[in-house]
This record gives structure tokens, C-alpha cells and sequence, in this order.
């Protein structure tokens, strides 16, 4: 390393100056409101843990993206967390397996991959989330969607929108009702993700055609899923999709894509992405899974969902609120001072004579016991 890369950090990780910094602890703080208020508690996890804790508690969990390197004490692999969801799962399963159920957690971090997603570089995001585990039921969908509306509504979003997605489609359709060998499901998955209609053909996923087809809003889209489902093999995941979609209302945009699964790695019968106006990025995800025991025995059924806000902290630091800054001249009387803090201001105390408060961003001045407009 040159000394001139002393100041450089790696690609796609980045410091958050003090209006970054204000902004994603605003985001965080009256998120963390939403949940408590909905009876979620917090729960915090350490950034690394074995590889092995982090990628077999859900199932399809990818390790390729994590930072894995071998921990020199108890020469194992650690990885970064990627994705709180996993913690929060082995959380529940471990320190809180005796806690009743349904149990309402919640919690915010970083997580970091080693590759950003798509053209997206960043390779270190707040995530923000809860999880209700214990249940992966109708009802249990669409509080966490609702949640997961109110939370972001909250922290400053406006115009959301929620695209429902079936991400087990393939397989429960696979088994039946469209039968196709185990070496083709996969080819077939990856032709609807594209929404590729002639490479779907050619992967001898012809009868899934009219899945690419049921998309958009919610009230048309579900109707075409439902014509297609002559054999009534989804006809509960319809219900319930139209049930989650009644109780969000007029509180967000709804769509279906039911063969949308970018982004879902262990999500089961049901699954989300959230929106928001003004932000060309998906807000978030989430959706209905399964928490695995020891040896992958006894799941637990859980849903959730989990914001990635950073696009969103980068909108509200832009926005430059009004920040009531009072400065405190030399001499000033200290217990003044301690009653001004402690009515809301923010003071910045002057260290000698040539600090400039209009310079030190400042809007008042502590004159005679009273801030006095700058
Ligand atoms: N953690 C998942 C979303 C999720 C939370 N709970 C269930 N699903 C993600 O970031 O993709």
C-alpha cells in the first residue's frame, strides 16, 4: 500500500458526516418508536459470528457474499453479519427459546457484503427490522407488513408501495400441479426472475408462462394468478395474499409479482418489497420463514421484514432541518447554560476569544441570560 492510500477507505464504504450521521440516527430512533410501541423489544447481536451461526439457521442463506475470514483465537470461521434476520432467528432460539410466543423482537446495524447489490456499490448498509417469531400465519403477515409501512412513514417516507411475491411458487407448483424434474426447477426459477417468456419455454417451464403475466396492481394481478390456479393448489396463498392486501387499505400502493425472488433467499410462502417515492432503490424486504433447530430439526415458523434506509438518510441529511444552535460566550454564567440544555437548546461554549459563532454554526447567542437571534 502506497502512503498515499493512507486516507482512502475501500470501495463502497464510506463515513457519515454529522448530517448523515443525525439522519440515520433519526431514522433509527423513530423506527425503534414504531416497534416498541407495537410491543417489539430490541435486541442487539455482535457484528461477527461464526460462519456457521450465521448460514445454517435459514435455509438458502448464501455465505458467498459474507466476509469470512478464520479467527485466529478459536481458529474458526467468522463472518460479518449480512443480514441481522439470522441473528435475531438464533436469538430466538437460543437465549429466548424459553420467552412465549409469538415473540416481537426488533433491532438496527450494519451489515456489509462483499459485493454491492446489482450496480449498487455500497457494501455497508443500516438495516433496520423486526421479527415476529412463532408464526408465519396470515395475521402474522400482515402486521409485519403493516409495521414495516408505519416505520418508514415515520422516519420520513412518503408515497410507499408494496409488491407481494410467492417466493416458494416454483416449488409448491413444481410438485404438483406443474410437475418438473429437480434438475429443471432451477433453470425455470431463474427464467421467471428474468421474466424471460422464450427462455422459459426453452427450460421446459412452458404451463409457468402466465405467471409472467400476473403482475401489477394487486386487484387485476391476483385475479389472473387465481384463473391460473385452475387446481386450486395456491388457492390459500391467494386468500391470504387478498386478506394481507384488505388490511393495509389505502395505507400504502399494493402490487403482486408472484414470481419475483430477487433479494429472497429463505423467505417461504409469502414475501415483500417495499417502496417509497422519490427513491429509485427497493426500501426493504420481507416475508414468512422458517427458523431451523439443532440439525435443521424442529423449525420454528417465523415473518418479518427488514429496511435498508441509507438511500432515505442520504434524503433527510440533504434536507438540512433547522438546527438551533446556541453559542455561549466566554464567561458566560453555567447554570444558565445547564437550564437552556435542558429546555432543548444545543449549546457550542466559545474556547477563547476568536471562536466566530456564525462560523460555528450557531443561530443564537447567550446575551444577558437570553438567546438572542444571531
Ligand atoms: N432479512 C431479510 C428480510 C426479512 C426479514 N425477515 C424476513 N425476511 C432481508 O434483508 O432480505
Amino acid at each position: 500500500m502506497h502512503e498515499t492510500d493512507r486516507d482512502l477507505l475501500p470501495e463502497g464504504l464510506g463515513d457519515r458526516l454529522p448530517q448523515q450521521a443525525w439522519a440515520a440516527q433519526h431514522v433509527r430512533r423513530v423506527a425503534h418508536d414504531v416497534f416498541a410501541s407495537h410491543g417489539y423489544d430490541r435486541v442487539e447481536a455482535p457484528i461477527l459470528e461464526f460462519e456457521k451461526s450465521l448460514a445454517s439457521r435459514m435455509a438458502g442463506v448464501q455465505v458467498r457474499r459474507m466476509f469470512r475470514f478464520v479467527d485466529p483465537v478459536s481458529l474458526r470461521l467468522l463472518a460479518l453479519r449480512s443480514d441481522m434476520t439470522a441473528q435475531v432467528a438464533r436469538i430466538a432460539a437460543t437465549g429466548l427459546a424459553n420467552a412465549p410466543r409469538p415473540l416481537r423482537l426488533s433491532y438496527s446495524g450494519a451489515v456489509a457484503l462483499i459485493k454491492g447489490d446489482g450496480l449498487d456499490p455500497t457494501r455497508e448498509r443500516l438495516q433496520v427490522g423486526a421479527e415476529l417469531v412463532g408464526s408465519d400465519s396470515v395475521a402474522a403477515a400482515a402486521e409485519i407488513v403493516e409495521l414495516a409501512i408505519e416505520a418508514l412513514k415515520a422516519a420520513g417516507a412518503t408515497g410507499i408501495s408494496v409488491d407481494f411475491t410467492l417466493p416458494d411458487l416454483v416449488d409448491t407448483l413444481g410438485a404438483e400441479a406443474l410437475p418438473l424434474p429437480a434438475s429443471r426447477i432451477e433453470a425455470v426459477r431463474e427464467m421467471l426472475d428474468a421474466k424471460d417468456a422464450g427462455g422459459l419455454v426453452d427450460a421446459g417451464g412452458e404451463g409457468y408462462l402466465p405467471l409472467l403475466y400476473a403482475v401489477g396492481p394487486f386487484a387485476s394481478a391476483i385475479e389472473k394468478l387465481a384463473a391460473f390456479d385452475t387446481q386450486g393448489v395456491l388457492a390459500s396463498r391467494i386468500a391470504g395474499l387478498r386478506e394481507i392486501a384488505e388490511r393495509v387499505g389505502d395505507k400504502a400502493r399494493i402490487t403482486l409479482d408472484p414470481s419475483e425472488r430477487h433479494g429472497f433467499e429463505y423467505q417461504s410462502w409469502f414475501g415483500f418489497t417495499i417502496f417509497a417515492d422519490g427513491i429509485t432503490t427497493s426500501m426493504g424486504r420481507g416475508g414468512t420463514y422458517q427458523i431451523l433447530g439443532q440439525t435443521g430439526r424442529n423449525p420454528e415458523p417465523a415473518t418479518g421484514f427488514s429496511l435498508y434506509p441509507d438511500p432515505l438518510v442520504e434524503v433527510l441529511a440533504g434536507q438540512d432541518g433547522e438546527r438551533r444552535k446556541l453559542f455561549l460566550p466566554l464567561g458566560h454564567d453555567a447554570g444558565i447554560a445547564a437550564r437552556q440544555r435542558a429546555i432543548g437548546w444545543s449549546t457550542v461554549a466559545a474556547l477563547s476569544d476568536a471562536d466566530d459563532p456564525v462560523a460555528l454554526g450557531c443561530s443564537h447567542r447567550l446575551e444577558g441570560g437570553e438567546a438572542v437571534a444571531l
